[in-house]
């Protein structure tokens, strides 16, 4: 089979799944097998299999902490190559979701696409004000093809999950139930919208970073109608020498914005990629799609504040206490081996100062940590670090002499210290004496009503012991082999007291004492193979 699947298929019992399975078994070799890693085959694999799998390995690309580097490498270099569906269907669909007809809704309309995408495409048009406009209608069918998709991916990695025992680690239904929520997120376009239109209020008073509008009177179910953003591509370095002010600025601009986005309001675009930056003519930045964003609540923006902080003061303590916050673990977790990995990985950052550490490189140390120890990071922060880490390379791209943490760091020592500020301190206590009041005040009640039971002999404790089932299959187990050795000795020794009576018998006891010797032997054979002789 192409790229060297057959035997997963078949120990799976894939090849019933025709449509899919075609896809797959007949896609035309395009790389002689042997040359191809597994991490390679893998993408491959997914590329041939369409719009869903290849969004689902870009996911999975994300989880460093559960999937290996060089797959991971390999599934960052996932592209999709979506043809565009024809202008006169994404016509009848803006008509059919704004229901108007498209003269009446635009001054102007170009029925061939700017961009095809995986999820949409994107038509330029022109308002009625002569604003210059981009429409953005979702594919034909490409929520059910989804659908079809997801459901056959769950099936896969639940029988990957039963047959592979070793895959658990990877949580293969884990992957996918967070690609699915994911992909249905990308796929209300209602939702970017809000999103864009969100980000448009913060950054309102914020002149370094531009915000597309939305129109929401043409922006409905299917479609999105915004403002066109005529600029360049941030890696376009041509057109960066032209700008009133340097790419170095460029650069920091992106890195502050994105700070801002995490550090001040908690929500950033969580896909920063090249293709996404406009830099406009007066050298000010412009974010478009904003149809995956992440959302950091302020516990876990501490965690990672901690987390850095750490690694600057060189705490090893402290930092495994903040790794055991962050994640979750699958199995217990050596607390030696963990604490010698993080004083090695914070050694390399020794006499560092904080806004001279590269982000990138440090986050990946650390996440190779977690996946090391089989601890799960929180989907927020994973997404989080992949932005920071896309967010590092644009910027070293343009300005290979800017580091990212320069306008981390004061982000940081802010946060750190508000936290230590007294009115912080005294905020925290009062809520916990809030909860703790609260506690008290129920607390006679709940004693009163228990007591009242106990008087009344109604009070019921439920107690599960773990392990109780075992312990009485056990029981029956040693009580009928307890029992079928009393009848089988009885049987020998009647056996043996009927023959030595009346040799008559012979023909009665010579039989009953070999079936109770066999009965015996499986007896002694059955307590061998339990190992509990
Ligand atoms: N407001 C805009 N102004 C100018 N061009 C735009 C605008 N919005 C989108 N585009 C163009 O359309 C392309 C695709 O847009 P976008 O990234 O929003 O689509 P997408 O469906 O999310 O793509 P994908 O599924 O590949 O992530 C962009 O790369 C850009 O070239």
């Amino acid at each position: 089979m192409n790229y060297g699947f057959d035997d997963l298929v078949d120990q799976l019992g894939l090849r019933r799944y025709l449509r899919w399975g075609r896809r797959l078994l007949f896609w035309k070799r395009t790389e002689p097998e042997i040359k191809l890693t597994r991490a390679k085959r893998i993408r491959l694999a997914l590329e041939s299999l369409g719009v869903t799998f290849i969004k689902f390995g870009q996911v999975v690309s994300t989880r460093p902490d559960l999937v290996p580097r060089d797959v991971v490498a390999e599934l960052e270099k996932l592209q999709e190559r979506v043809p565009s569906f024809p202008g006169e269907i994404a016509i009848a669909i803006i008509e059919r979701e704004l229901g108007e007809p498209i003269d009446k809704l635009y001054a102007e309309f170009d029925p061939a696409p700017l961009a095809a995408g995986s999820l949409g495409q994107v038509h330029k048009a022109r308002h009625h004000d002569g604003t210059p406009l981009v429409v953005k209608v979702k594919r034909p069918d490409i929520d059910r093809v989804i659908e079809q998709d997801l459901s056959l991916m769950h099936e896969l990695a639940t029988m990957i999950e039963r047959h592979f025992p070793d895959a658990e680690v990877f949580d293969p239904v884990g992957l996918v139930n967070q690609f699915s929520r994911t992909i249905h997120r990308e796929l209300q376009f209602s939702r970017e919208a809000r999103s864009t239109d969100e980000f448009y209020r913060l950054f309102q008073d914020d002149a370094t970073l531009y915000v597309p509008k939305i129109y929401s009177d043409m922006t409905q179910g299917d479609i999105i109608t915004m403002e066109f953003i005529d600029g360049y591509r941030i890696d376009d370095e041509q057109e960066l020498q032209n700008l009133p002010i340097s790419a170095h600025e460029v650069a920091a601009n992106g890195a502050r914005i994105f700070m801002k986005m995490v550090f001040e309001f908690g929500v950033f675009h969580a896909d920063p990629h090249p293709g996404n930056f406009r830099v406009l003519h007066d050298g000010s930045l412009c974010l478009i799609d904003y149809g995956m964003i992440g959302v950091l609540e302020e516990e876990r923006r501490d965690l990672l504040v901690d987390l850095l902080l750490n690694v600057a003061k060189q705490d090893t303590n402290k930092l495994v206490e903040v790794v055991l916050n962050i994640g979750k673990a699958k199995r217990a977790v050596d607390h030696q081996l963990l604490r010698a990995d993080l004083r090695d990985f914070i050694g390399n950052y020794y006499g560092i100062p904080l806004d001279q550490i590269s982000v990138g490189k440090m986050l990946t140390d650390f996440i190779n940590i977690l996946a090391i120890h089989r601890i799960r990071c929180p989907v927020d922060i994973m997404l989080l670090i992949r932005a920071m880490i896309t967010l590092e390379g644009v910027a070293s791209r343009i300005a290979p002499e800017l580091n990212i943490a320069q306008e981390m760091e004061p982000y940081i020592y802010k946060l750190s210290s508000e936290r230590y500020h007294p009115r912080a301190i005294a905020s925290r206590i009062w809520s916990e004496a809030c909860s703790f009041s609260k506690v008290m005040h129920d607390l006679p009640e709940q004693v009163g009503r228990t007591l009242g039971k106990l008087a009344d002999d109604e009070l019921q404790i439920h107690l599960d012991h773990k392990g109780i089932d075992h312990l009485t299959t056990e029981m029956d187990r040693s009580g009928n082999r307890l029992a079928i050795g009393m009848v089988m000795s009885s049987l020998i020794l009647a056996s043996a007291i009927t023959l030595s009576s009346d040799t008559r018998l012979v023909y009665i006891s010579i039989p009953i004492f070999m079936m109770s010797s066999l009965l015996g032997i499986w007896l002694i054979y059955g307590v061998f193979r339990s190992g509990r002789l």
